[in-house]
């Protein structure tokens, strides 16, 4: 397993080892212990998500989820390839307002966790792009908000306008955006890393 930091601290990039052979390939995409035994423990999942985009350019996002059902995500790609974006919202962090970007692909395996407090959303780079992600918290409706994907600055990769649901299209900019989360200091597993 590797793991890599990114230039927001708190979001990672996993690698999970894979074993290769003449009939492809094996991965444990996910092991409790494998990333205790690295100094990594994530919050408990309790829900997997499962999203396939039919055509390249879909964006989903950026979206959260608010306390007390806040989520962080383990997010990789199963089919296709993406590029997933996280943003901090946690008023008072030094990163606040900033995000961090990584292509996850079927070929490369990479994953990333995004904790709690921060936006979510990926655009696709190929048609038919599958993405599965674990959550630590349950799909609350009530919690649940968004900021219009082009309000950040974020340089998505792609040309023109992307496809959007009418909810992502009608989210508020980041500027228009009261967040519910306060930054509490680094995660724990930053010192460790
Ligand atoms: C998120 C979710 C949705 N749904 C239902 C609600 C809707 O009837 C339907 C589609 O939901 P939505 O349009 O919000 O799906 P996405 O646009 O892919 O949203 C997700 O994409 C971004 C990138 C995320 O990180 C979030 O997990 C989530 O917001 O699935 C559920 O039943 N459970 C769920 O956990």
């Amino acid at each position: 397993m590797q793991i890599q930091k990114t230039s927001l601290p708190g979001v990672l990039v996993l690698v999970p080892r894979r074993f290769g052979d003449d009939r492809g390939f094996f991965c444990e995409s996910w092991s409790r212990k494998t990333l205790h035994d690295a100094g990594l423990d994530l919050p408990e999942f309790v829900q997997d998500n499962h999203s396939l985009s039919a055509a390249a350019g879909t964006l989903r996002g950026l979206h959260f989820q608010a306390p007390p059902h806040a989520q962080g995500k383990l997010v990789r790609c199963g089919r296709g390839r993406l590029f997933d974006v996280a943003v901090d919202i946690r008023k008072g962090s030094p990163t606040y307002g900033q995000w961090t970007g990584c292509e996850l692909s079927f070929e490369n395996g990479r994953q990333l966790w995004i904790p709690a407090g921060f936006l979510h959303g990926f655009v696709t780079r190929e048609p038919d792009t599958e993405i599965l992600y674990k959550c630590t918290d349950y799909y609350a409706p009530d919690c649940d908000g968004s900021v219009v994907w082009d309000s950040i600055g974020i340089d998505w990769g792609i040309a023109g306008r992307p496809i959007l649901s009418a909810k992502d299209a009608a989210a508020p900019s980041l500027n228009e955006f009261d967040s519910p989360f306060t930054y509490e200091g680094p995660f724990d597993y930053e010192a460790r890393l």
